[in-house]
């Protein structure tokens, strides 16, 4: 299937001669939920800033459903729902009127019964008369998440959409983004939070100085480059690891009391059994054994900090 947006070999250096993004490639599946993972300063708003329309970019190339971002921007604009990490809103303006101005500004003929349904599955209907600025943090988020859907688009945009809120409305946003996309809009986030992109995605790229590093699904990734821990609390401290242990890398940690054991996820052996084998010969006892899989912080913080 064509892919719901393309970018081919996209580039920005600014003005000051700052070189944000390299030649970047990347397709995006319609329907799919892609999390754009990166350092701050990495890239991640210029690249969507010149998918949007509101940045240019250098050089390359963008088709959103088949509409060139640049010579066909009006088209290739409405098929785009943007919500920004900053609340952007005329603040005296109600719920509804934000909603449908916004519909309006993209020429689209007005729906009530639409723009009715949207506020309803953001569970803002009943806020509908509500000046902007009288809801809390996170209504206000909610009205900008309506206010990017209000025009209908087919990609939503959500930059750090969970950027300083509590934990609950965390969650509940991802049952939001998360019902969103059952209804077959393709989903495009930039997040911090690691554990966002776990929990979420349905691939992952990472993006670093201006280049994208990979991009891949996000099972496959964790289980690619997932690495498995085993710590072992010893009924004795060590004072350096026993020699007859070498194959297996130990790490002494909490000051001789423990011993760390990393090893591959994907492997077949694990070398557990023989390592706990050997501990037995050599006398060296155990009080607790508690193994732990790496998290896609892990892997992440890990591709970054080897560059
Ligand atoms: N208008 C501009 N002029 C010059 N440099 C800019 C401009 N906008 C961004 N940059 C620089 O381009 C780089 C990428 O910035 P960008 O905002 O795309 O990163 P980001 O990944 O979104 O970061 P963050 O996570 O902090 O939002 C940064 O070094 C930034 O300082």
């Amino acid at each position: 299937m064509q892919p719901v947006l393309s970018v081919r070999g996209v580039g920005k250096t600014y003005g000051s001669g700052h070189r944000a993004l390299e030649s970047v490639d990347l397709d995006i599946h319609r329907g799919e939920i892609f999390a754009l993972l990166g350092p701050n300063g990495a890239g991640k708003t210029t690249l969507i800033s010149i998918i949007c329309g509101i940045v240019n970019p250098s050089s390359g190339t963008i088709l959103v459903d088949g509409h060139d971002a640049i010579r066909d921007a009006r088209e290739a604009r409405s098929r785009i729902g943007l919500v920004p990490q900053e609340l952007s809103m005329d603040m005296f303006s109600t719920v509804w009127a934000t909603v449908t101005f916004s519909r309006g500004l993209f020429g689209k003929s007005p729906d009530r019964a639409y723009c009715e349904q949207v506020l309803r599955d953001l569970s803002l209907f009943d806020k509908k008369d509500t000046p902007v600025r009288m809801l809390s943090g996170g209504m206000k988020r909610r009205v900008l998440i309506a206010k990017a859907l209000a025009h209908e688009p087919q990609i939503l945009f959500l930059d750090e959409p969970t950027a300083g809120v509590d934990v609950s409305l965390r969650r509940d946003m991802w049952r939001l983004i998360g019902s969103l996309r059952e209804r077959g809009t393709t989903i495009i986030l930039t997040t911090h939070y690691i554990e966002e992109a776990e929990e979420m995605a349905d691939r992952v790229g990472v993006i670093d100085k201006g280049q994208l590093l990979l991009v891949e699904q996000k099972d496959a990734l964790m289980k690619k480059l997932g690495k498995r821990e085993m710590h072992v609390t010893l009924a004795e401290p060590l004072d350096a690891i026993p020699a007859e242990l070498a194959d297996w890398q130990l790490t002494l940690e909490d000051e001789g009391h423990g011993l760390l054991y990393r090893f591959d996820a994907q492997a077949e052996r694990t070398g557990i059994p023989s390592l706990l084998r050997r501990m037995s010969d050599l006398g060296i006892g155990f009080t607790d054994l508690d193994t732990s899989k790496s998290s896609l912080e892990d892997i992440f913080v890990d591709l970054v900090e080897r560059r």
